[in-house]
Formats: C-alpha cells, structure tokens, sequence
C-alpha cells in the first residue's frame, strides 16, 4: 500500500537526534518534498537526567548485552516523550543513539527500535539510516551532508562552501552548489575532521567534574603546548584520505597528550586540536570554500572558534549569520533525509562516505505493522 510519504510534493517531516555528547534529544520539523526544504518548522529539546546520562555513557562502546538494553530503553523512552509533542507530523525521521561505530570492522550500531517507536507515536518512523550505506562499504557517517546541499540550496549560495559541525566529534561537509544534485560527482566532500568537544568535556569532567569549558573560560587562560600538537597532528587518521568517519572515542588517548599539564594548559591545548584538526581536514576539499559555517555545541565557545579564525584561510561564522539554527540543524537534516529515503532518493553517495554507488539508506516502519527495508542496492 502507497502512503502519503511516499508520493510526490512537500510533507511535514519531524527530525530526532541524540548525539555524541548524550546532553538530550533535540526534534525538528522541515517542510520538504525530500529535495527542496519549503520551510523549517517548530523544535523541541529534552535533556537526559544524571541517571540517564550515566546509563547511555555506560553502554558507549557496547554492541550488545545488559548495558545496551538499558540504553535502549532510554532512548526510546525519551523520544516518545519528546515526540509525541508534535501532532502535525506526516513522518519521523528517527537516528537514535550512537553507541558503536566500526564501519569497515563490526559495523555500526544506533539503539532505539523504530518499529516501536512508530506503534507508540502511531506515525511512520524511517530509522537505522547508516547500515546500508556501511554494508555497501560506506563510513555510515556523516549523513548530514545530503541535507547540507540542501540548505546550501536554501539560503540561495552560488559558491562552494562548507559546513562545519562541532559536536563530540567534528564533521565537515564541502558543497558545490552549482551542481543540481547532491550525488552529482564532484557536488559533496564530506567527513569526520577529529575530535571536536569530546575531549575537552572529558578533561573537565575527569580533573573539574564539569560537563564542559563553558566559553572556554578555562582553555582562555592557559597556553597551547605545541608539542603535545604536534604529536597529535601526526595521527595517521589526519594523512587518510575522505571521506573518514570517526567513534566518539576514537580519539580518547588525546588525554594521554596533555596528561602532564596543568588544567588551562591542557584545556587550551585540546581546544587547539580541534581547531587544527579541522584546518587539516580542509586541505582535502576541492578548493578554499567561500565560507565556513559552523553549527553544533562547539560554536558557542569563543575560544574555539577565535582559533578558527586564526588558522583557517576562509571567513567562518555560526550558521544563525545566514539564517539557520545551529542547535537543530543534526535533527533538522534527520527530518529532511526521512522524506529522501521514503521516496528512494539518495542519502549517501560516493563523496559523503565513500560507498560504491549512492544509497537510500534507511528501513520505514508503519504503526502496528513490519518493517520496510528500502536499501535500493
Ligand atoms: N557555551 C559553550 N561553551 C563551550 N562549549 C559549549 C558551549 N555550548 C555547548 N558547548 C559544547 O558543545 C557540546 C554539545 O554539542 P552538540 O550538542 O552539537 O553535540 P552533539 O550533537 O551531541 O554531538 P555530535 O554532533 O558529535 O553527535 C557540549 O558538550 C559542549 O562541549
Ligand atoms: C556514527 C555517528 O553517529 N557519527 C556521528 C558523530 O557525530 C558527529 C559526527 O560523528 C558525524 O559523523 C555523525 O553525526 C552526524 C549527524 C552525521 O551523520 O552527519
């Protein structure tokens, strides 16, 4: 049976994203026909409690057993939560949570059941968005990127540009807006730069039992010990070719770089090698983009994005400078890669994750009914 989602014109598409930093689950509509975004919509946010927050960092890591159950449930109690708030949905686009990610070994693992979550919610949900696209020997990551093109599109770029998001770890997308389609070759560069808050927020919490550097106000008063930077900088993940992907913690020996040093001097020193993995990451793109537009947690510390400035060749601003919100954008991308996989349009190509050919990737579950699996392979 044909649904609604899966004919042709615009559909309110509601977007849900738990990241690497397991804050909270943020939700989004996009209005979109799965290629133009119409409009953006309402948002919501909902923090994890303490015990919450402790059960997904506990299973971070796990692919299976007690801890990745008690995670699960977490999930999807939240999301419901957060999601029955939005009665205008058509559909639900579903990433869940990120608790291991070993693409070219054991694959990747997002918990929460969308064939549940569509039963409770009583709404198609489209979910599990990155195995297809590991299993034709793709990254699985980052995802966003379609949706990049998209808002490229939006707000009217003619010029190649990039988008940088700064979460737990950091990922960049290159767009070429000139193309017409987003797996178009040559429209899309996109991977994982490094380590973006991930390891800032451990320090903290490990030396400050603080969840982060709030503005940076510890890194602002120490000193970069370069060093320690370079020893980083000569990971054998900076001289990989994209696209690359990266697990939250991936990078965690990083702390084993500034293990000696005093507490600003060390969060200064993290700081840095965010910045520094983002500036290696764009010697990889086609060209200097004509701007970087920068969304996700780590826009909000000055610190960091004064060190961008300083050691990037473009102009790099908060995504809100050209219109878009820069704490939805991941739930917002999720809305709009929902309507794409509904209708079989692609969600990964070649210049995204480095699978074979480009993929529609994703399963779509209907209220009270099996799941549909719509790889097309
Ligand atoms: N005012 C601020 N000053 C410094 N850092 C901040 C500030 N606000 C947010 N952050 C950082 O941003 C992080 C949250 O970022 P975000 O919500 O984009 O992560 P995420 O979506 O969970 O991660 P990912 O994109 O990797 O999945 C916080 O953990 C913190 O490190
Ligand atoms: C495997 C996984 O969940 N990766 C996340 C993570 O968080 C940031 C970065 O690493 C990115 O690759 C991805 O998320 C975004 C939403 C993406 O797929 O575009």
């Amino acid at each position: 049976m044909e649904q609604a989602i899966e004919k042709t014109g615009p559909i309110t598409a509601l977007g849900a994203m738990s990241g690497t930093s397991l804050d909270g689950v943020d939700a989004a509509i996009v209005v979109t026909d799965g290629v133009t975004i119409d409009r953006f919509g309402a948002t919501a946010y909902k923090s994890y409690s303490a015990a919450e927050r402790a059960v997904l960092a506990s299973a971070l890591g796990h692919w299976q057993g007690p801890e990745v159950d008690a995670a699960t449930a977490v999930i999807e109690h939240v999301h419901r939560a957060v999601l029955e708030g939005f009665p205008e949905a058509d559909v639900i686009g579903f990433h869940g949570q990120t608790l291991a990610h070993a693409p070219h070994t054991r694959g990747t693992l997002q918990v929460g059941d969308g064939a549940w979550l569509a039963t409770a919610l009583d709404r198609p949900v489209v979910w599990d968005f990155r195995t297809a696209d590991v299993e034709m020997g793709g990254e699985g990551a980052p995802l966003a990127p379609f949706f990049h093109f998209a808002c490229a599109k939006y707000i009217g770029a003619t010029r190649p540009l990039a988008f940088l998001n700064l979460g737990g770890v950091g990922n960049l997308t290159y767009v070429d807006p000139s193309f017409d389609q987003p797996e178009a070759a040559g429209a899309l560069l996109a991977f994982d730069t490094g380590p973006a808050n991930a390891p800032m927020n451990d320090l903290v919490q490990a030396r400050l039992g603080l969840p982060y550097d709030r503005d940076g106000q510890i890194a602002r008063e120490g000193s970069v010990e370069k060093s320690a930077l370079d020893r980083f900088l000569a990971e054998p993940y900076f001289a990989r070719i994209p696209p690359k992907s990266l697990d939250r913690n991936d990078f965690s020996q990083m702390m084993d770089h500034v293990g000696d040093l005093q507490n600003a001097d060390a969060a200064a020193t993290l700081t840095a090698m965010s910045a520094a993995a983002v500036r290696e990451g764009l010697r990889y793109c086609p060209q200097t983009p004509t701007q970087l537009l920068v969304t996700g947690g780590g826009r909000n510390n000055p610190v960091l994005m004064e060190m961008l400035r300083s050691t990037l060749a473009c102009p790099v601003k908060p995504v809100e400078d050209v219109g878009l919100d820069g704490d939805m954008l991941e739930a917002q991308a999720f809305a709009y890669l929902s309507v794409r996989v509904a209708r079989g349009l692609p969600t990964s190509c070649p210049g995204t994750t480095g699978v074979r050919t480009p993929v529609a990737g994703g399963t779509i579950s209907y209220p009270n009914a099996a799941a549909v699996a719509v790889h097309n392979r």
